[in-house]
């Protein structure tokens, strides 16, 4: 069975590591186990003596006085009861190792400590202070001293401040698993009591809410709070305690904490009103019931604590799955994070290629239906119309008319016709590079591991393109050439099975036939016609081959390789710039690295405190 220390001490150390981790509750941004651990919110309104029943409580004067608002930022107070005799001490949790036997200056560093996060402004802040206190006048138990309840603004505060410790307290006090200490003063009519208020709200059964009077020494003569501390005039589950603190002049007179215990036991015991409670009052007793309550309470939360921290372990990881894990920091491993991005998109890439994704497809599209028709719509009838072959044959012969094959006029025809095939070997290089290119873009946006990395994501896709374009032009060139190849060097083989002009008798009809009439140039209209029609059925098989081996093929192959001998060159620097991470979205992987820490951390404590219910 845990004892009381254990689990105190337990929720203390979980308690530490939230704030250490940057959970304090309020963070609806990220799963919070701070609004989930038990603990003992000490509220009331200013001058209720709030910070003398802590200081009872502890049995030391370390608590800031002043006028205004003094408690600026939640004091998260875990005290730590210490075998007789052992010196006592303070830690802070911002100050780890250094103790504080002087609790004057225990006073001081939560003042400063305080104005470090709000600034010498009256400003609150719900960042707490953790105090630790080991002494053997203590019991084991957390309280949380949070700003009073306030009424005015003092001068250098906002008047917004009044709400803002509302609802820093109204945080605290609405969690189910927070008890809360209402302190007020005896000599103040409880009705008006901002404690008592505030908790009727949140706790109406008062399950959870235990009734403290101060100040009970200082109640008019001849009256007495019996009817609150008997539970008549506002019952609780918890029975009242009625305390005696220092006044202002013990204060002044620097009464110390042990005497003043002292003294308020004599006060009980030697009261005709109260002397039949005594034993159920004063500050020790207040903590003994406050610790053997919150232990309780921790017990009895323990399994709904660890089902949240299942729960949120398993909700962190899933987004730390989803938001990629941290980038490595050597060059090293940034270089092999950058070529397995690359690697993922290429595989992407081909896929679509390939036809593992839709998009191969429309390569095909162009040389099996834009090409043959764009082959199909050159204007040969233009361009071999009778007058043009005449123009033409007449013009290529210059002064001296042709004898008998006007072999200028043919191969003029015929380099002009092959001119045009330039078009449509050039568009469809263009259709193929533009295709390439937004299977590029596909590739980028489906690679998921790139999003996190959006100025890789825009090298990559520049140098991919870069690589397009050096495909494109080779192909270019490539396809140009096969046009040119054509012109260079007629097919002879044509000419020689061109069916000669020859009669029945086997004469040769050549003789007869009027080389200057209609007949003659249409049959060489024709023949061009046949010839340019033999290379467009040539060009049609051989630039769908020129354009796969330029580009389709060194897209596959090599696509990335430029960028691969960029990448070879960069230093560490540089390899980080490229992995540079959307801001928000690191700052976001690096909050749930911590609060995951900080819940595995808690599963951790708890299973080392062998609990039982
Ligand atoms: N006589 C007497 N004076 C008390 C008692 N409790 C508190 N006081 C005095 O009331 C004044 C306010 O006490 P604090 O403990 O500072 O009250 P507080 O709620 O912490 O005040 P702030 O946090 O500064 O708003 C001080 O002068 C105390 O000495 C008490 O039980 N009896």
């Amino acid at each position: 069975m845990a004892t009381m220390e254990s689990l105190i001490g337990m929720v203390n150390r979980i308690q530490r590591a939230c704030t250490v981790l940057g959970d304090y509750g309020g963070d609806t941004a990220l799963p919070t186990l701070w609004e989930a651990l038990p603990s003992v919110a000490v509220v009331g309104g200013q001058s209720s003596g709030k910070s003398s029943v802590l200081e009872s409580i502890v049995g030391r004067d370390f608590l800031p006085r002043g006028s205004g608002i003094v408690t600026r930022r939640p004091l998260v107070l875990q005290l730590h009861k210490t075998e007789p005799g052992l010196q006592e001490y303070a830690e802070f949790l911002h100050l780890p190792k250094k103790k504080f036997t002087d609790f004057s200056i225990v006073r001081k560093e939560i003042q400063d400590e305080t104005d470090r996060v709000t600034g010498k402004s009256k400003q609150i802040s719900p960042i707490p202070i953790h105090l630790s206190i080991y002494s053997p006048n203590v019991v084991n138990l957390t309280l949380i001293d949070l700003p009073g309840l306030t009424k005015v603004a003092v001068e250098g505060q906002p008047e917004s401040v009044v709400q803002e410790i509302e609802s820093m307290v109204r945080s605290y006090v609405e969690k189910p698993n927070s008890l809360i200490l209402a302190i007020t003063p005896a000599n103040q009519d409880l009705a008006t009591s901002d404690a008592i208020k505030l908790s009727r709200e949140v706790d109406p059964a008062g399950d959870r809410t235990f009734g403290v009077l101060t100040k009970l020494d200082l109640m008019d003569k001849g009256t007495n709070a019996l009817d609150i501390l008997e539970g008549r005039a506002y019952p609780l589950q918890q029975p009242w305690v009625g305390i005696v603190n220092r006044s202002q002049a013990d204060i002044n007179k620097n009464v110390d904490m042990i005497a003043a215990r002292r003294r308020e036991r004599e006060f009980f015991a030697t009261s005709p009103d109260y002397g039949h409670l005594a034993s159920k009052m004063g500050s020790e007793y207040l903590a003994k019931l406050l610790s053997k309550h919150l232990e309780s309470v921790i017990r009895t939360r323990i399994p709904g604590i660890i089902a949240l921290i299942n729960r949120s372990i398993d909700e962190l990881e899933a987004e730390l799955d989803h938001l990629g894990r941290p980038v490595a920091i050597d060059s090293g491993a940034q270089l092999y994070t950058i070529l397995e991005l690359c690697r993922a998109f290429d595989r992407i890439f081909k896929e679509h290629l390939e036809g593992g994704r839709p998009g191969g497809d429309r390569i095909y599209g162009v040389f099996d239906n834009q090409l043959p028709s764009a082959l199909r719509k050159l204007p040969f009838d233009r361009h071999l119309s009778l007058q043009n072959v005449r123009k033409v044959v007449s013009e290529a012969d210059g002064y001296q008319p042709h004898l008998i094959a006007p072999e200028q006029g043919y191969r003029r025809l015929i380099d002009e016709a092959l001119n045009y095939f330039r078009g449509p070997a050039e568009a469809s290089v263009d259709a193929v590079h533009f295709i390439l290119k937004e299977l590029v873009r596909r590739s980028i946006g489906e690679t998921q591991e790139l999003k996190r990395f959006p100025t890789l994501q825009a090298e990559i896709t520049a140098a991919a393109n870069e690589a397009l374009d050096r495909f494109r032009e080779d192909s270019k060139k490539t396809t140009t050439r096969l046009v040119d190849m054509e012109s260079s060097y007629l097919t002879v083989d044509f000419f020689r099975k061109l069916p000669q002009d020859i009669d029945r008798g086997g004469n040769s009809i050549a003789s007869s036939v009027d080389r200057y009439a209609e007949g003659h140039f249409r049959r060489i209209g024709s023949n061009v016609s046949s010839y340019v029609g033999m290379v467009a059925e040539t060009l049609r098989n051989t630039i769908p081959k020129a354009v796969v081996h330029c580009q389709v093929k060194e897209a596959k192959r090599s696509l990335l390789d430029h960028f691969y001998t960029q990448l070879g060159k960069k230093e560490g620097k540089q390899l980080s710039q490229l992995l540079d991470e959307n801001p928000m979205l690191m700052e976001r992987r690096q909050q749930c690295v911590k609060r995951l820490e900080l819940y595995k951390s808690a599963r951790d404590e708890i299973d080392s405190v062998s609990w039982t219910q």
